[in-house]
């Protein structure tokens, strides 16, 4: 564990009221624990609607798996995964709309943690949301089906706490575990744009918010495009 690390994990045992500071983890990525926490009722009722439109999927693998996590999007773009590989696509697969607009309270999230990390421009094109019950995990990967990547990755943490893989620009790069515990933002762009990461598999917990699962909520910038696929 890095110094800041340790620090966050004393912070939060000494002063549990207080929040704790940012924590850089590489040039361009940064972890803001708690940052989403005033957000959560929002995040949660969104989280409600949009899977109420266009419901929670366990998507094929292009090798014929199924994803451990289930997931669903709101936005202009969600994402796909099938036999054909994976997508950025702008309609809910489940209802062949489009997918839900994404709810204020969101988009508003995701400029404050783009600008509380420096960056100028926030991502607001795509919302995707992953549910994880226990033991489901994402193997470590690169977010780079975006054909966009000057705007920054925001992530958002919430319910049972999980332990984040954070690599490098090379998949055999040496990974630190991070724990993201509910509430807790993380912002990659910049030179850490392209860096690998993953989640293990979720432990089995509780947490008042969501029970025995963890969401996490990611704000991604899918094209330059803006004059067709313009952000609320
Ligand atoms: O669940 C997380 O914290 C990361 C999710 C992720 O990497 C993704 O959706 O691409
Ligand atoms: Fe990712």
């Amino acid at each position: 564990m890095t110094a800041d690390l340790f620090d966050l994990e004393q912070s939060r045992r000494e002063a549990p009221e207080a929040p704790p500071r940012p924590v850089p983890l590489a040039e361009g990525a940064v972890l803001f624990p708690g940052l989403a926490l005033p957000d959560v009722p929002a995040l949660l009722a969104g989280v409600e609607a949009v899977s109420a439109e266009c419901p929670f999927e366990q998507l094929e693998t292009p090798g014929g798996g199924r994803m451990s996590v289930e997931m669903t999007a709101c936005g202009v773009f969600g994402w796909r995964s099938d036999r054909k590989g994976y997508r950025y696509a702008p309609l809910c697969p489940a209802t062949g709309r489009p997918w839900p607009p994404m709810p204020p309270a969101f988009a508003a999230l995701s400029r404050r943690a783009a600008a509380a990390a420096g960056f100028d421009r926030a991502p607001l094109q795509s919302c995707l949301i992953n549910r994880y019950n226990h033991r489901a995990r994402m193997s470590l990967h690169q977010d780079r089906d975006e054909g966009e990547l000057i705007t920054p990755i925001v992530s958002v943490s919430l319910g049972v706490a999980a332990t984040f893989l954070w690599g490098g620009l090379n998949r055999s790069d040496p990974t630190r575990r991070i724990r993201l515990a509910h509430g807790d933002v993380v912002v990659w762009g910049g030179p850490s744009r392209l860096t690998f990461h993953g989640v293990t598999p979720l432990p089995s917990g509780e947490h008042p918010a969501t029970g025995p699962r963890r969401i996490n909520i990611t704000f991604r910038q899918v094209t330059t495009d803006m004059d067709n696929f313009s952000t609320p």
